[in-house]
């Protein structure tokens, strides 16, 4: 096919969203997903979860790692109050290029810094690029096996500090096994597991959400 499925998720946003209004570009991708073509965004209903989430722990900084098209950028910046902003990182320029063009077209390009890069380059120049100190929340939805190494690098860089919140995505489908023993095992964090389905399907899948205790 000519076009890629970023482009047709665009395509869909363009035809069905409202320009300034973010639920409508969500509801646009999710409809495309569920009826037109399935593609990997955290979806509606953890997309619920991530909600809830973000407004129990009312980031001031949030990372993602993850851009993709940005469903779930939008879903997080639309929840941020003015000052608060999420830092989202993509390796893949031609998902940064499509991701930027779903987030202006929600209005919030003013509450996203998207950084084209991958996160085991970006991580360490986070604080000094972009004056972080540590994240409040951190959503990692991006290669399954990134998970683990990319926790372990934003610890060892000050990150990750006391009360710091990791919410990640897939850690049933498609797994997340050495990242989860990590997190349910170590004293360090304080880990729950939200119950739900793969984006638009009827698979299991699930959110874990662990809070940083402290050293
Ligand atoms: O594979 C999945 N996600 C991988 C997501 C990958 C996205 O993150 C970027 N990335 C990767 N490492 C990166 C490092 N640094 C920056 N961007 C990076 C990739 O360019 C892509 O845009 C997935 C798969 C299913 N599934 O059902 O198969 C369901 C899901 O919800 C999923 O999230
Ligand atoms: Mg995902």
């Amino acid at each position: 096919t000519r076009t890629s499925r970023p482009q047709r998720i665009l395509k869909a946003v363009q035809r069905k969203a409202t320009v300034g209004d973010p639920q409508s570009v969500i509801t646009a991708i999710d409809h495309f997903c569920r009826h037109r073509e399935w593609a990997m965004n955290v979806g509606d209903e953890k997309g619920s979860i991530l909600d809830s989430v973000v407004n129990e722990v009312s980031p001031v900084t949030v990372l993602e790692l993850g851009t993709y098209c940005g469903y779930s950028t939008v879903r997080i910046a639309r929840l941020l109050p003015p000052g608060a902003c999420v830092i989202t990182l993509e390796f893949n320029p031609d998902y940064a290029a499509i991701a930027r063009q779903v987030i202006k077209w929600s209005g919030l390009e003013d509450k996203v810094q998207l950084v084209e890069g991958a996160s085991g380059d970006c991580i360490p120049w986070m604080k000094e690029h972009f004056g972080v100190q540590a994240f409040d929340l951190v959503f990692l939805d991006h290669w399954k096996e990134r998970y683990l190494p990319d926790t372990k690098l934003l610890e060892e860089c000050g990150l990750i500090q006391k009360g710091t919140v990791l919410l990640a995505d897939n850690v049933i489908c498609p797994g997340t096994p050495d990242y989860l023993e990590y997190v349910r095992n170590s004293p360090r964090y304080n880990s729950h597991y939200y119950r739900s389905h793969l984006e638009y399907t009827k698979a299991e899948d699930g959110l874990e959400k662990s809070v940083f205790l402290g050293y």
